[in-house]
Parts: C-alpha cells; structure tokens; sequence
C-alpha cells in the first residue's frame, strides 16, 4: 500500500485530482491525476499517469449532469478500484479566498468550512465549489485530515495601499479589499524563478489561463496583483470581463434593465474573450483566426496585459524577468509574442525560435530583460503544504 496525498481542485464545472506519494515532504511524488470535466451538461472522466498517459476514461453523455459530490464519489470509487495500491491518508483543497481569518494553509475542520462557505458571498465563482469539493471528500473520507490552501495566502506581503481600495475605513473594514488570487500558482512560480533567473529580483508573473491574472513580484514576494477583490476584475479572461468601469455597471443596473443576477451571468460568464470575439472562449482559436472580432479579442487581452505589466515594471523600480504560466501563458507563442514586441521599450527581446518552443528561455542572450516560460504546478504546492501541516500533526 502506498500511502497518499489527495488533491482537490474543485472549479464550477470542472473536478481535477491528482494522488500524491508521501513519501519525500519537499518533493511529493505524482501518482496519478485526472478530473472530471463539463459537470454541468456533458460530463467526462480521464485519469492519467504522471507522464500523461491516458489510464482510463469515462462519458456519461450531453444532457447528464453530476454534482460536485456525485463526482468526487467517481473518483473516489475509481481510485479505489484501480489504484487499489493507494492508500489516501490526507486531502488538500485549492480554497481561493481565506478571507481575513487565514493568510497560509489550514486544517480543515467543520467550523472552518462554515467560515469559508460565509466568503462565498464576495467570491461566487470559485469559493462555494471549492468548499463542497472539501465537504464531499469529509463525507466520503470521514475522519480525513484535510487541509485548505488559498489563492489569497501570497498576496498578504503586498503593502497596504495595494491591499485597499479608495473606500470609507467603515466599508474596508466589511473585508472588501484587494485580496488577489491565483496565488498557489504564484507561490510555485516564485520558488522557481531563481533556478532559471538567479538574482532577478524584480519579477513580473502572468498567470495566464481560463482566469488570468498579473503579479509583480519583489524578491519573490508579492508587491501588486491585478485580479482584485473576486476572480472577476483585472485582465479580460475566458468568459470574464476583467476591469470595468463602476461607472458602467451603475449605468446597466439603472438604465439598461439589468438585475444584479443578470449583470453577474453577463460579466462572468458572457464577457472577455468570448463576449468580445462573440465567437469562442478559447485562446487556441481565436489566435488564429482571421475574423475582425476574434483579432479585437486578441489584441484587447494582449493591451491589458502591456499595460498592467507597464504600470508593475514602475512599482518594482524596473524589472528584472517576466514570466508566463498557466494554459495560455505556457502554450501560445503568438500572444507571448505579441506581448513582447510591444514591451521592447523595456529591454525585452524576444528571440522568436525559443518562443516557438516554449522557453523556457523566450528572450535573446543579449536581451537586457529576461523573459521565461515555466509550467506551474498548483496541485504540487498543495501536496506539500497538505503534507507538512498533516505531518506536524
Ligand atoms: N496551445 C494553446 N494556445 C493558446 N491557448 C491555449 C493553448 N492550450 C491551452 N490554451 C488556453 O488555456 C486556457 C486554459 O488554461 P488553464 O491554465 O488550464 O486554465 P484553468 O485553470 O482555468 O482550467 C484555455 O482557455 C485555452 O484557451
Ligand atoms: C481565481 C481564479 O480565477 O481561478 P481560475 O483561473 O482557476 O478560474
Ligand atoms: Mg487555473
């Protein structure tokens, strides 16, 4: 019996694992992963080796729906029947907000869950999947040690005023304020940044994928961050806005007939890329088509993303390596490219070949700025964190 570590990813229509070895606390070993896909109307199930090789798959066909513990409880049931070898001793959650309560990882018990599940009023669209993938595997598992880890954690370096917004100390004090996310991928990035860039201090991450987001870092910790208070605001995403103005919303809710529940469907799940391609969500496509909307959409996100990496290069003093992660940011050389060409004012030089490789070097030798590809890896930080605080138990 091998005994493991289960990691849970738990999104609004999509349920991703992987088992991890105990065996080394620094360096947990990748047994197996997969998820479930599409939950909500065409749900599929791959798990996978460590390398990527398929293991095994299932559909349950378009129309067929499955909740979040109907999904675990496949997992589960697989895991059990064909990694009969695995033994799950603990289980780590991706938690995206811990609110003002947690700033690192913690033991989940009842009474944490409760106060994770009260943020989910301010952050809709991660937290309450997050806490039933906790509250399904304490069902399943019961007497599992578990544990949280949050987007939020790394972003509690930043100084106070990139942790406020211009509001009444009365309205701060309501927990509204820049918490920022993807923080367990920037957590990761940081610890590699100096295998591939010794001494970069200033460092600019993008953590481009289905959400995106920016993080400027100093000596690899967080300074500034682009998504704000939910996974809403900052860069344009998939199907999310990114920043608009107050203003606007304002105007929708007064004189366009949008209720409140409108507006959210609308700017969470009708905006971004697909709302302003009118065509995909998909990076993949839209970077290579030749329709008028699908280049705007392109052009839109690689904007945003020149003028946040702008405005971070001013706060760190200059920069020192830019690094790109996560689906986009690891897999598509036309939009890292793009973004370079026009950051060549700040000493980046793209060099086109090791672009087209995906780095991890995507800049010249002689390119004053360094520029990297490096995969993230947010399912490894939450094996470890979930190892070491369930060890020092
Ligand atoms: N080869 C590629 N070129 C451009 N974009 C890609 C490529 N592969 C994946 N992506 C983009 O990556 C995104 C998913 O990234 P990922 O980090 O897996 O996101 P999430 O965490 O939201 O699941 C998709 O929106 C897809 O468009
Ligand atoms: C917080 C967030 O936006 O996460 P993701 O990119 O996984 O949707
Ligand atoms: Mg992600």
């Amino acid at each position: 019996m091998t005994d493991a570590v289960l990691v849970v990813n738990s999104g609004s229509t999509s349920l991703k694992f992987g088992a991890y070895g105990t065996s080394n606390v620094e360096d947990p070993p990748l047994l197996c992963r997969g998820g479930v896909d599409s939950m909500a109307g065409d749900p599929h199930f791959i798990a996978k080796e460590p390398d990527g090789k398929p293991i095994d798959a299932h559909e349950w066909g378009s129309g067929h729906a499955l909740s979040h513990k109907e999904a675990l409880g496949y997992i589960v049931q697989w895991l059990e029947q064909h990694e009969a070898n695995i033994k799950v001793v603990a289980a780590g959650h991706r938690v995206v907000l811990g609110g003002t309560r947690f700033e690192g990882p913690a033991k989940i018990t009842p009474e944490v869950l409760d106060y994770l599940d009260g943020l989910s009023a301010m952050e809709p669209s991660h937290q309450p999947f997050n806490v039933r993938g906790a509250r399904a595997i304490a069902e399943a598992f019961p007497g599992l040690p578990q544990v949280a880890v949050f987007d939020t954690s790394f972003h509690r370096t930043m100084p106070e005023v990139a942790q406020i917004y211009a509001l009444p100390k009365a309205v701060r004090d309501t927990g509204v304020r820049h918490w920022g996310y993807h923080g367990i991928s920037y957590d990761y990035i940081s610890r590699q940044v100096p295998k591939v860039a010794p001494g970069a201090r200033r460092v600019i991450v993008a953590h481009l994928g289905g959400g995106a987001s920016v993080c400027a870092m100093l000596d690899g910790r967080s300074v500034e961050t682009s998504m704000a208070f939910a996974g809403l605001t900052g860069l344009p995403m998939a199907t999310r806005s990114g920043d608009v103005p107050a203003d606007v919303i304002f105007y929708l809710l007064r004189s366009a007939g949008y209720t409140a529940e409108a507006l959210e469907k609308l700017l969470y799940g009708q905006s971004g890329l697909l709302g302003l391609s009118g065509d995909s969500a998909d990076m993949r496509v839209l970077q290579d088509s030749a329709a008028a909307d699908d280049k705007l959409a392109v052009d839109y996100f690689v904007t945003s993303l020149v003028k946040f990496i702008g405005a971070y290069a001013a706060v760190l003093g200059g920069l020192d390596a830019l690094v790109f992660t996560a689906g986009i940011g690891e897999n598509s050389a036309k939009v890292r490219a793009a973004v370079l060409e026009r950051l060549s004012t700040f000493g980046l030089t793209l060099d086109p070949a090791a672009n087209a490789a995906n780095g991890p070097r995507i800049t010249t030798a002689d390119s004053a700025v360094a520029a990297f590809v490096i995969p993230t890896n947010e399912e490894l930080m939450i094996a470890q964190h979930t190892l070491a605080l369930t060890r020092s138990a």
